[in-house]
């Protein structure tokens, strides 16, 4: 193994393979820490995929710690730590306290930060995140129920996280001629400016001796050329399945509304779910499986909802309710599902998807064909059943993503 890789969510974990893989390493990504340390042999990668994103900064740690100590045995020469684009967290971590002590645990002093993803629209300058046009405090970030952003200035938000001296690289040394001097001179963290993916390029060519690098998916992708991987090899093909195909959403993103938005005017067949039906028993699985065994064309799923409606569900159950209903529904549905022949599915959200996988019992995901930037279809088994299933961000793909999907599976 060349790599090993802890991301901080499902979807995460998902993009970040994705990248990888389309540098040319071969990838291999577990949910959850590996039991079976021949589960992640063979692979030049393996990524990971922890929920840590938001549980309290220790577990977090304690986590990603024995994450990196599996990796590490299996003889990861370089440790990844993959956070969201957007660098969700709080003062009180996770980002800074899982960096200081994967440096720990490696006996290092210093390391580089850089979430900038710009085929996604994340990009550093001088330090400041911008979503698109916006800094990030000013995108819908600023109003993440877990993890609002209202400070752009990730030299403060990871100042704040972290003991560590925090300073930044700016575009002008990313774009200098002594890049790997100006990350690696001083101690402590680095975050690191990236307007274009030439700068992630670089950023990964002048990062080849740190032992932790940390950030998006975006930085990684200069990352495999170190190891002098620089084309795609031959995916593992795999049969894809034949059976029929469906979408489960969880996520409220505006970009999944969309999404279900277009697939519905496209003559998709949608069931909407309602936490306080389903909390009440009057929207139940059975009238769930009922509707997608019958539906004539692709079922779709969703909880995905208004702010005002959900504001209204979590003012009815209370927020954490009203999201676990969800999850918890979704999660018994799903393999209900695979067993009446829904064989490629689509998964839209971050939490949606730990909850479904969980559900599904998959432990491995080998990565497929790319739908849209971050999101690529994956190969997994429920139980003997082979599957394709998309574990989509929020935030990520296109417009008409739930209806071009399919046709890379043909
Ligand atoms: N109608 C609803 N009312 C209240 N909560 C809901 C409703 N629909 C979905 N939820 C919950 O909202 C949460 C959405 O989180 P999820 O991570 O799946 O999506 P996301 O935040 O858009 O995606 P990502 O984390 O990838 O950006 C889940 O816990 C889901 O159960
Ligand atoms: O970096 C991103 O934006 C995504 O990979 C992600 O982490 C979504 O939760």
């Amino acid at each position: 193994m060349r790599l090993g890789a802890i991301a901080d969510d499902l979807t995460g974990a998902t993009d970040l393979a994705l990248t990888l893989a389309r540098s040319g390493m071969s990838v291999r990504q577990t949910v959850g820490i590996p039991a079976d340390p021949n589960a992640i042999s063979g692979a030049d990668a393996v990524v990971i995929s922890l929920k840590s994103r938001t549980i309290p900064a220790a577990e977090a740690v304690t986590q990603s710690l024995d994450a990196a100590k599996v990796l590490l045995a299996a003889g990861a020469a370089q440790l990844f730590f993959k956070y969201c684009s957007t660098f969700d967290s709080t003062d009180a971590g996770n980002i800074g306290p899982v960096i200081d002590a994967l440096l720990d645990l490696l006996a290092e002093d210093r390391t580089l930060a850089c979430p900038a993803f710009p085929t996604n629209k994340r990009t550093v300058y001088k330090g400041h995140l911008f979503v698109g046009d916006q800094l990030l405090s000013d995108s819908p970030m600023k109003d993440h129920p877990l993890t609002p952003m209202r400070d752009a200035n990730l030299v403060r938000v990871l100042g704040r996280q972290t003991a560590r001296p925090v300073r930044l690289v700016d575009i002008n040394a990313v774009r200098g001629e002594h890049l790997d001097h100006g990350l690696s001179d001083k101690p402590g963290i680095a975050i690191v400016d990236a307007l274009d993916d030439a700068d992630l390029l670089a950023i990964g060519r002048a990062a080849a001796n740190m032992r932790l690098v940390t950030g998006g998916s975006g930085v990684a992708m200069g990352l495999p050329a170190n190891w002098g991987i620089s084309q795609r090899t031959n995916a593992t093909r795999h049969q894809s399945p034949s059976g029929r195909t469906l979408v489960l959403a969880g996520s409220c993103s505006g970009a999944t509304r969309q999404q279900i938005s277009v697939a519905m005017a496209a003559g998709f067949d949608g069931l909407q779910l309602d936490p306080i039906e389903i909390a009440a028993g009057r929207q139940t699985i059975s009238d769930a499986l009922d509707f997608a065994t019958k539906a004539t064309a692709t079922p779709v799923i969703y909880a995905s909802a208004t702010p005002e409606a959900v504001a209204k569900s979590q003012d009815a159950l209370g927020r954490d309710r009203a999201g676990a209903v969800v999850e918890a529904f979704l999660s018994e549905l799903a393999p209900l599902l695979v067993n009446r022949g829904f064989d490629q599915l689509i998964i839209a959200g971050g939490e949606t998807s730990g909850a479904v996988v969980a559900g599904l019992g998959l432990k491995n995901l080998d990565i497929g064909p790319e739908i849209d930037p971050g999101v690529p279809w994956m190969y997994s088994k429920v139980g003997e059943t082979p599957i394709a299933i998309a574990l989509k961000s929020g935030n990520f793909g296109a417009d008409n993503m739930f209806i071009k999907a399919w046709d890379l599976l043909r």
